[in-house]
């Protein structure tokens, strides 16, 4: 689906209520698939949750989680320790590319039985599901935090808990503390002390409803939107202040940009202020890295620069975002380089127009660049990625009033 965006009115009001985090969402239903049934509300609607739910409800040898991430780093552990099961792990042609190795030597050595079918550290893997017998493990901790998390996770589950011995800097902390915060809030004891991880077993769980709150990485993209109208008052429900996503860093970060936000009693509300307080602003977002591509936009639609970093997790995602980003911002006449964990954008307001934005497969890349129609008429190729997060973003931009035309 090619869609042609245009947005003529600069003043943005209205509110958008987004669906659970996906990252909370799926790691709660690999919970609930090894702890017990309780009720997941506010659960995602995006596609990768789905996969996470048709995958434990299935019962077939082979499973496709096409290309959620979460979805196959967490169903690796799970399945590693599903005694009896046999299960070929695959995705998408992309998630072949996305390495696993660090994950399947580190379950390989608690006990488990994982090889690989075509490639040596991706999948398709071939999962034979047994016993783990160890529960101390040590693993690099600066490519992915989904493997520690899913360690984290299946962890509870083994009769003596587990131990993670982090090895190095360790990347997308929040994602490692949602884990945490996620366990307590179930019961299970863990500790987190310096570059060890301690998890306390546990059989079931003593709980009967889990709420999930809203996607911050969704909200990113009104932020954008905020930053780049000529006024906004966007209302995003439900969120709160004491979020577990690390993304709602964006807070903080969009108050240099130009956008107030107010907690309200389970909303946020977005406000236009004066607009980006220097011509250049610099970000680690080593921490949040699913909001880089929105942040590189929204500073190319201000024409400020921008210095990003702790970007080295961005190659190995659903693309390499980094070329993909220097590639579409370049085309929309922005002055940029990357390298392989940091991008510089220079200031500028050179916007083409009806530009056609290549998505890369990757929902973020089509979310991120939509909020330019705001400055130029803009075309993106193969729209329904954003199915991926987020399916209902096309429909919401147009509750804002957006003019959206499929070509
Ligand atoms: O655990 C999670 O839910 C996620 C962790 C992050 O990945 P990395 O730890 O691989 O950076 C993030 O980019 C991804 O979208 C979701
Ligand atoms: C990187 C992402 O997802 P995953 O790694 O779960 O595929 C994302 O949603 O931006």
């Amino acid at each position: 689906m090619i869609l042609k965006l245009q947005q003529k009115q600069p003043n943005l009001n209205g509110t958008v209520r987004i669906t659970g985090s996906k990252s909370e969402s799926n790691r709660l239903l690999l919970l609930q698939a090894l702890f017990g049934n309780f009720e997941i509300k506010n659960l995602s609607n995006s596609e990768d949750s789905d996969m996470m739910q048709q995958a434990l409800a299935s019962t077939e040898k082979t499973v496709d989680i096409h290309h959620a991430g979460t979805a196959m780093r967490f169903l690796t552990a799970y399945f590693a320790a599903y005694e009896g099961r046999e299960t070929i792990l695959t995705g998408s042609s992309r998630m072949q590319e996305r390495p696993i190795g660090l994950l399947v030597d580190a379950l390989n050595s608690l006990g488990a039985d994982i090889t690989y079918l075509k490639n040596e550290g991706f999948a398709p893997l071939l999962i034979k599901g047994k016993k783990l017998d160890q529960n101390k493990v040590a693993l690099e901790a600066n490519v992915s935090s989904q493997y520690i998390s899913a360690l984290m996770m299946v962890g509870a589950s083994l009769p003596n808990g587990i131990e993670i011995e982090l090895i190095g800097k360790i990347t997308s902390v929040p994602y490692i503390e949602m884990t945490r915060s996620l366990l307590t809030q179930l019961g299970i004891e863990s500790t987190f002390e310096g570059q060890i991880i301690n998890i306390k077993p546990a059989a079931s769980v003593d709980i009967s409803e889990m709420v999930v709150e809203s996607d911050w990485s969704s909200a990113s993209y009104y932020y954008s939107l905020a930053a780049l109208c000529d006024s906004a008052a966007l209302k995003l429900s439900s969120y709160k202040k004491n979020s577990l996503q690390g993304d709602s860093a964006l807070a903080e970060i969009y108050t240099e940009l130009g956008v107030e936000t107010t907690y309200l009693d389970t909303e946020i509300l977005l406000k236009k202020t004066q607009g980006p307080k220097s011509q250049s602003v610099a970000f680690d977002l080593a921490n949040s890295p699913d909001i880089a591509q929105t942040i590189a936009v929204t500073c190319y639609g201000l024409g400020i620069g921008c210095d990003l970093t702790g970007l080295h997790t961005l190659k190995i995602k659903e693309t390499d975002r980094l070329e993909a980003l220097k590639a579409e911002l370049t085309k929309l006449g922005a002055e940029i380089s990357v390298t392989n964990d940091s991008l510089h954008l220079k200031p500028g307001t050179n916007y083409r127009e009806d530009v056609t934005i290549k998505t890369y497969q990757d929902h973020r890349m089509a979310m991120a660049f939509a909020p330019m129609a705001l400055r130029v008429p803009i075309v993106f190729e193969d729209a329904e990625v954003v199915n991926k997060s987020y399916p209902d973003y096309w429909d919401d931009l147009k509750s804002l009033g957006f003019e959206i035309k499929e070509l």
